[in-house]
């Protein structure tokens, strides 16, 4: 059984259609991303799955419970990182986690999470107190501390400077180390390449792939292109009957091959057989970006 099951979602709020006819599944320890841009439906999609918006068509379902029916069931399995949650100014870190821990049949330890997070110092300071990479640990912190199988983390990297969103990447990998299944929305490429097993393409409400990362990139093009200053002469010839190549141009002292597979290995095979040294080689292929252009037609902002 998955994980968590969403089937022909629909979400309208008034007369704009937030989410069209969403599906996908998550299974067992996936970090399981939904990348786009913002608008996209990504917010709504989790808040249904959360139990905290009724879609108007669809079904869906976290370990068997439906978010809507059984919510006190729900609250001991699913862990909710709010989108820019904000705590009183005057509450203390260990205060924030005791309160939460509360809510909890069997909650986890506070200490440990504190610990895990690297939040044991800051215990007796103040959430105002606290840095914005400080507070999103905090946020973390809360969305675990009931002990979930599951946890929803929203934009939890937004708005956080380039070394403390690695310090929370970090982290998010330490948490999936422990054995939960992480639902992750994003509008970072970077985020999604970094962290996610697979990835739900999401676009103006609809879900354009589901795939691995790695996946994705393959489906749209798996065409590199390498450069390179030979050390002596070439011909193009010498490159154009590999089958592995596409085409072979020269610009100026530069030798550009594209092709697929294992262009590079035909590649610097040849030249070696020549005794030719590639100077400056370089090796350029399709990434996440590009394979978001091509399913979106446009880049992710
Ligand atoms: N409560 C609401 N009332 C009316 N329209 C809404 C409401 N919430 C979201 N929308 C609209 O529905 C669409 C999807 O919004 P949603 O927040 O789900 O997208 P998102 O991908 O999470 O984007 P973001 O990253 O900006 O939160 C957007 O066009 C948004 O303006």
């Amino acid at each position: 059984m998955s994980i968590v099951e969403v089937q022909g979602l629909h979400k309208r709020y008034r007369d704009k259609v937030a989410v069209r006819d969403v599906s996908f599944a998550v299974e067992r320890g996936e970090i399981f991303g939904i990348l786009g841009p913002n608008g996209a439906g990504k917010t709504t999609t989790v808040e249904c799955v959360e139990g905290l918006r009724e879609p108007d068509r669809g079904t869906v379902s976290v370990l068997g419970l439906d978010p809507r029916a059984d919510t006190r069931a729900l609250r001991e399995v699913l862990g909710v990182q709010l989108q820019e949650s904000k705590l009183p100014d005057r509450i203390t870190v260990a205060e924030a986690l005791h309160l939460y821990a509360s809510f909890y049949a069997e909650p986890a330890d506070p200490r440990e999470l504190l610990e895990v997070l690297g939040l044991t110092e800051k215990r007796d300071t103040h959430y105002r107190k606290l840095s914005g990479g400080q507070q999103q640990r905090l946020s973390i912190a809360l969305a675990l501390i009931g002990n979930p199988r599951v946890a929803v983390l929203d934009e939890l990297t937004t708005g956080l400077d380039p070394a403390a969103r690695r310090e929370t990447w970090e982290l998010i990998e330490r948490v999936h180390d422990r054995g939960v299944t992480i639902l992750l929305v994003t509008h970072l490429m970077a985020e999604a390449e970094r962290l996610c097993d697979r990835i739900a393409v999401i676009d103006a409400g609809r879900v354009l792939a589901v795939d691995t990362p790695a996946g994705l990139v393959a489906a749209v093009n798996d065409e590199q292109r390498i450069r390179f200053r030979p050390s002596a002469p070439v011909t193009e010839a010498m490159f154009a009957e590999l089958p592995e190549v596409r085409t072979v141009e020269r610009t100026g002292g530069q030798i550009v091959v594209t092709g697929s597979g294992n262009v590079l290995h035909a590649v610097t095979a040849v030249l070696a057989r020549n005794q030719i040294i590639a100077g400056e080689l370089r090796v350029d292929q399709a990434d996440l970006d590009d394979a978001f252009l091509a399913l979106t037609g446009r880049a992710l902002a």
